[in-house]
């Protein structure tokens, strides 16, 4: 029988939890960093070493797999585990924040949004129902409804009509999804609404009545600042179902992913980790460091001696400011591993600190150490 898909809360502190997603794919240790894999690929990392990180679910995106190579030819394949190598659990954005940020001529309607491919200028239309087809082709575990995400600042009454928007296409992604889906997947409900507590609340409610096995917290990241996007969870998450997955879209750094499971969020995904390790910076215990500064070129340690990946601990900073000096390609394989341990080494700490009620000492900790305020 399919294991159906379910989160179990082992332990809380104040507001946070720490707990484990059942899926047939695999168990997700909350809370949990999802590295971001767009394409089909986490950049520059092995499948196998995003695994050796501790990474136990990667997310893909609709909007780049839908136009290249097509989600019809990845199911033809095997579908997205079996084309990129990859076993465990997978979590797709379902498109409509990717087709914002990144396509051209762009028209959004009530009954979804059509646009030209940033690839090759080729028009498409994704609706509600279209972007579940293409996740379920795709093969996903976790997928996303169509919704809109709006900048902040927006005045109250479109956020209203957008947040309302996202809610209408939140019903009929459910609709889609339980006439496409495979049992043991889960479609997770997003709320909207911008930083206006009352439009938070309504999204909710209407998403709630609907009912979905988890909720995305979505329209944050969006330029708001750490303050602000603090203010509205701090008003959304007590609301949302304690027994059901909390996944903050797109956040963040570290400092971001410390306050939000402080205020009871689950789940993450970011692409700070991996481009900013291709561009040369690395995430320390101590803070962020760019590779590149000279001040590195005869730095005979490693980024971090007593790490188990082999990226943090077997190769001194001096050779990593030479590779990305050199524009060797192994730099930015390396930075991104590191990273990404760093990542997951930061949710496992967080995890352990929840279980042992010690939570506020381990933020303390991380402030003193890395200089982060936390508002
Ligand atoms: C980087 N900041 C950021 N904010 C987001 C909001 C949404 C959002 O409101 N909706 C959806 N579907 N995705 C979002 C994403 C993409 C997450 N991979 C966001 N990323």
């Amino acid at each position: 029988m399919t294991e159906p898909f379910s989160l179990s809360v082992n332990a809380t502190d104040g507001a946070a939890r720490t707990g484990v997603i059942k899926t047939p794919r695999g168990e997700i240790r909350t809370p949990a960093f999802m590295p971001v894999g767009t394409a089909g690929t986490v950049k520059a990392m092995l499948p196998e070493h995003v695994r050796a990180t501790g990474a136990d679910i990667v997310l893909g995106n609709t909007y780049h797999l839908m136009l290249r190579p097509t989600a019809e030819r990845v199911a033809k394949l095997g579908g997205l585990h079996q084309f990129m190598n990859w076993s465990r659990p997978i979590l797709t954005d379902s498109g409509g924040f990717q087709v914002m940020s990144l396509s051209k001529l762009r028209k959004l309607t009530e009954d979804g949004v059509s646009f030209q491919s940033h690839i090759d200028g080729s028009r498409h239309m994704l609706t509600p129902e279209r972007s579940i087809e293409i996740q379920c082709l795709l093969g996903s575990d976790i997928q996303m409804q169509l919704d809109e995400c709006p900048a902040i600042p927006i005045e109250h009454d479109k956020a209203r009509e957008s947040m309302l928007l996202s809610a209408r296409w939140a019903e009929r992604s459910k609709r889609a999804f339980e006439e496409l889906s495979k049992p043991g997947q889960a479609l997770f409900g997003i709320v909207q609404g911008a930083n206006y507590e009352d439009l938070r609340r309504e999204s909710l409610d209407k998403l709630i009545e609907i009912d979905f096995p988890g909720y995305s917290i979505g329209g944050l990241a969006v330029g708001e600042g750490r303050e602000e996007m603090f203010r509205v969870l701090d008003f959304t998450c007590p609301h949302m179902p304690a027994d059901k997955p909390r996944y903050l879209m797109g956040v963040g750094k570290p400092a971001d992913i410390v306050g939000a499971v402080a205020r009871g969020v689950d789940m993450f995904d970011c692409v700070a980790p991996t481009r900013s390790g291709r561009h040369g910076q690395a995430w320390t215990k101590t803070g962020a460091i760019n590779i590149k500064n000279a001040i590195f070129a005869e730095d005979p340690e490693p980024l971090d001696p007593e790490s188990d990946c082999p990226a943090s601990r077997d190769y001194s900073k001096a050779y990593l400011h030479h590779l990305f000096k050199a524009g060797e390609y192994l730099g930015p394989m390396l930075l991104t591993w590191h990273n990404l341990q760093y990542y997951q080494d930061l949710m496992s700490g967080l995890r352990e600190a929840i279980a042992s009620a010690r939570l506020a000492a381990y933020i303390e900790n991380f402030k003193s150490e890395t200089g982060e305020t936390l508002v």
